[in-house]
């Protein structure tokens, strides 16, 4: 592909981006044009506040001198009236502005979450956590600089710039082309040097930082293994030559920003020379009084404040443009289990429904095997089934198959009747509580874990479905009994009584179909085969799938189905 080609293609995507992200700021667009409207009457008040005072001081001064008196009231009050309003401006500029990016961010996660959600699990595991993590968290940060940083100065400079060459050149054109071309070197050429050199450093910023936090994510998970194998050092070397590539990009940037601001200095000054060259000659001449140098010496200068935050609105720029993409990247994922929109219609609480699986097969993406072909079973409501097979033969994957976490890519789930393709979602999911073979407890207690599941459940719930899977002693021996805090991913509680919490979880669940994944792994045998008894004894009219490559529970369900291994 030419270059030329490609740089186009490039630009054409940065607009689309730009114009995205404007899109999703829309419903913010009364808050951050009121940020730009206080911002540019700050900006107005605080210039008209130097030039005014220029100008007064220097007309009192000559006054003075001259022994004539001179109405001071006018241009007090007006001097006193920009003070206070640069004042209130400033302040009123924070609220709104800060306000408008809060409201941002906060729509912005919500966006984000709202397009994430339908991905998972299928759709996000080729994603890494830490990286998830990193892109609603800071990705969406550095978007929130894109309106502070970028859009508000921007617009304030192209609202108020004009203005100002205007002003100028009431007194006199050439000034007013100078500072025209000086505005125009500062405020945009200067910028655009800034986005060539700064550009690279600036995209590998925000990638850098996404890199350390999804390794520290990852590190501090795998941190026991690591420390076990001896593996720590290798990591924290890895960890300090990002550190470093990541200080050596803000170092690149920090000196161009200096740059900037070291330019912007010289062409404010360039400013002043410019006026006393078309001003003093016009003083002299008669045709401008003698104030109006200090008033527009200091105009002149006072009107680069809107030039200052153009430097980094670029920075920013790039940094938010490089955090959309990598967001738009993962909204713009199709779900791989499309919802219809039968899905809405959601049943509080299905009745317990006929199950049936007709010759279904289903594969992972780029997996040459299917993870199981051809199942087919009947389950009529309120019976029980055990799936056996051995390791590998898609036992679990069954589990994603019926909860439509995964598309099947042959033949048909039915219950009652019912495709379960024309209700993926939630309405899917309310027919099946499932215990799976690994699963996640929340960093929250006894209580919070079990209600995840049904939310209404009264205590009386909560300890029968505990007394089932044999956690009672386990409750009653804890500080605070259900409220006490199990850490994070149950890292206080057995493997076994993680397993057990899980299975209490499945049970109380209002779902009329349990699916019950490996319940007897870190069980010994008889406990296991106690609880299997409770589970299938105590939840008459619920259907019950267990998921097995054990012996224990087989003569307590009413049929066996055995997988094998493709
Ligand atoms: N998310 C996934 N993506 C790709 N392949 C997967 C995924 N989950 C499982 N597999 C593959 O699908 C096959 C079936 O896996 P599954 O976990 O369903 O087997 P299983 O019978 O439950 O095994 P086990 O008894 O060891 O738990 C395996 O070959 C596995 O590698």
């Amino acid at each position: 592909m030419p270059l030329w080609y490609r740089a186009c293609l490039t630009r054409r995507r940065t607009v689309i981006d730009i114009l995205r992200l404007l899109r999703l700021m829309r419903p913010w667009a009364g808050w951050i044009l009121l940020g730009v409207f206080v911002s540019v009457l700050t900006l107005l008040a605080n210039v008209t506040l130097m030039a005014m005072s220029g100008w007064f001081i220097a007309s009192m001064a000559l006054a003075g001198l001259a022994g004539v008196s001179m109405n001071y009231f006018t241009p007090a009050a007006v001097i006193r009236a920009m003070a206070i309003t640069r004042t209130v401006g400033r302040y009123v500029e924070r609220l709104v502005t800060h306000e408008a990016t809060l409201r941002l961010v906060a729509h912005l996660r919500r966006w984000f979450y709202d397009r994430l959600e339908p991905l998972a699990p299928s759709g996000l595991q080729s994603e890494r956590s830490g990286d998830l993590f990193s892109r609603i968290g800071a990705d969406i940060s550095v978007l929130e600089n894109f309106y502070l940083r970028t859009l508000v100065p921007s617009l304030v400079a192209l609202i108020t710039l004009p203005l100002f060459v205007l002003f100028n050149a009431r007194y006199s054109p050439v000034l007013a082309f100078g500072m025209a071309c000086l505005y125009g070197m500062s405020g945009l050429i200067l910028p655009l040097a800034l986005r060539y050199f700064g550009k690279t450093a600036s995209q590998q910023l925000v990638l850098q930082q996404a890199h350390i936090r999804t390794d520290l994510v990852e590190g501090l998970q795998g941190m026991r293994e690591m420390l076990v194998y001896g593996r720590d050092c290798d990591f924290r070397h890895a960890l300090q030559e990002q550190s470093q590539d990541l200080s050596n990009s803000q170092k690149h940037l920090a000196n161009l920003q200096a740059a900037s601001q070291s330019t912007i200095t010289l062409a404010a000054n360039c400013a002043i020379f410019l006026v006393l060259l078309t001003i003093v000659p016009q003083i002299e001449a008669g045709l401008l009084s003698g104030p109006s140098l200090p008033m527009l010496g200091l105009f002149v200068l006072a009107s680069f404040e809107a030039i200052l935050p153009l430097p980094l609105a670029v920075q920013s720029l790039i940094a938010a443009q490089m955090a959309a993409r990598r967001l738009f990247a993962i909204a713009d994922k199709p779900p791989l289990v499309v919802e219809t929109s039968d899905a809405l219609e959601q049943l509080a609480s299905p009745s317990c429904p006929k199950l049936q699986l007709d010759a279904v097969t289903l594969r992972y993406p780029e997996q040459e095997k299917p993870a199981f072909s051809n199942l087919s079973l009947t389950l009529l409501a309120g019976k029980s089934v055990a799936i056996v097979g051995p390791s590998g033969s898609g036992k679990s994957s069954m589990i994603n198959a019926l909860t439509g976490f995964w598309p099947i890519e042959k033949g048909q789930i039915l219950l009652d009747g019912v495709p379960h393709n024309q209700m993926t979602g939630e309405p899917l999911r309310a027919y099946f509580a499932v215990a799976p073979q690994h699963p996640h407890i929340f960093n929250s207690t006894v209580r919070g874990n079990l209600l995840l599941a049904n939310e209404s459940a009264s205590d009386e719930d909560l300890y029968r479905v505990c007394a089932h899977v044999e956690l009672s002693d386990l409750i009653a021996s804890m500080p605070k009994g259900l409220d006490t805090f199990v850490g994070e991913a149950g890292e206080t509680l057995s493997g076994g009584q993680i397993k057990r919490l899980a299975l209490a979880r499945a049970l109380v669940s209002p779902a009329p179909i349990l699916i019950l994944d490996e319940p007897g792994e870190g069980l010994d045998p008889r406990m296991e085969r106690r609880i299997l008894e409770n589970i299938v004894m105590g939840e008459k009219g619920r259907s019950i799938i267990l998921i097995t490559h054990r012996k224990a529970g087989l003569n307590l369900v009413q049929a066996v189905h055995t997988l094998s291994a493709e």
